[in-house]
């Protein structure tokens, strides 16, 4: 860790302190339009198991679309490469919850990180452990040490209550023959995933693995070390939808946001990011956490580029 890593993280709080509240919270979930804007946190797990923080890196909040990143992990690690025959790994350019690309690529979304690619991988999770109630929440707990991380129960009621758009997406799938299970049971599992609550301190921990060229918080191989490059690849270049390249230009890392505020950004062999503050730039990525990763890759050097 850099000797001065805390002082690093200070000055990058004292930094973005003017922006802490600008951007816009999401407004589609109702839920969600309700957070407090004035949030701000950071934290870093290095490769070595320490990890520094600053601002509100202890406060939960939902980690929405940051799950995508977990359930892709737990998919690859049940079934290899078989994710790759129903969702391609490209780029979208196009909004989070986008349908367009859908009707012409035949039902084949174009990544794991947009709704429809996180659908599918959802119902492909949701056959491979049909028995399990909430195996992203599983996965997270485990691998951030923290067994008290839950599901917010009004957040996910919220979502469903509101999902006409992921539901015509999970329907239009299921008519091209990409989803297998019931629309319902997994636009269940994906909202539940999404509504999960967790801090930064827990995100960066759960996220570690991406940055241990794929070893668990307990020593097992998660993913073979060609695994985790193939995720840090998919991360950089959909991780944030339409803002891909403006993420990739100013930030030059892998990562995952969602549109709670939060961004998940990996530094392979040398530690994993989490940032968060929930008002969203147009393309519903943290403003605040974008401006925090810029700032501390321009003073850390962290960058794969
Ligand atoms: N970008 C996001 O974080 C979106 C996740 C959200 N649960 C949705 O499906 O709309």
């Amino acid at each position: 860790m850099p000797v001065d890593l805390q002082e690093i993280l200070d000055d990058v709080h004292e930094a973005v302190r003017p922006l802490i509240g600008s951007g816009s919270v999401a407004d589609y979930i109702p839920r969600l339009a309700a957070v407090n804007p004035d949030h701000f946190g950071i934290s870093v797990m290095m490769t070595d198991g320490t990890q520094c923080s600053s601002g509100d890196a202890d406060v939960e909040f939902s980690i929405q679309s940051i799950s995508k990143v977990f359930s892709l992990a737990l998919v690859i690690a049940g079934d290899g490469d078989e994710i790759w025959q129903r969702v391609d790994r490209e780029p979208s350019g196009a909004a989070f919850n986008s349908l367009a690309q859908l009707e012409y690529k035949r039902g084949i979304p174009r990544n794991p990180f947009m709704n429809a690619g996180a659908l599918v991988v959802a119902d492909h999770l949701l056959s491979l452990t049909p028995d399990a109630d909430d195996p992203v929440l599983d996965f997270v707990r485990t691998e951030s040490g923290n067994p008290d991380i839950s599901i917010d129960a009004l957040t996910a009621a919220s979502e469903l209550a509101h999902a006409d758009r992921n539901s015509s997406i999970a329907h239009l799938l299921r008519s091209f023959g990409n989803l297998i299970n019931d629309v319902d049971a997994v636009l269940d599992r994906y909202v539940r995933q999404c509504s999960i609550a967790m801090s930064c301190a827990d995100l960066a921990a759960a996220g570690a693995f991406l940055a241990r060229r794929g070893e668990s918080a307990d020593g097992r191989l998660l993913l073979s070390g060609n695994q985790t490059k193939r995720m840090n690849a998919v991360m950089l270049t959909s991780g944030f939808y339409d803002a891909a390249g403006e993420f990739a230009y100013r930030v030059g890392l892998p990562g995952k946001s969602g549109v709670g505020g939060g961004i998940l950004a990996v530094v392979p062999d040398v530690c994993s990011i989490c940032v968060w503050g929930p008002g969203l730039d147009s393309s519903g990525n943290s403003l605040i956490g974008m401006a925090a990763l810029d700032e501390l890759t321009s003073r850390t050097g962290w960058s794969i580029f």
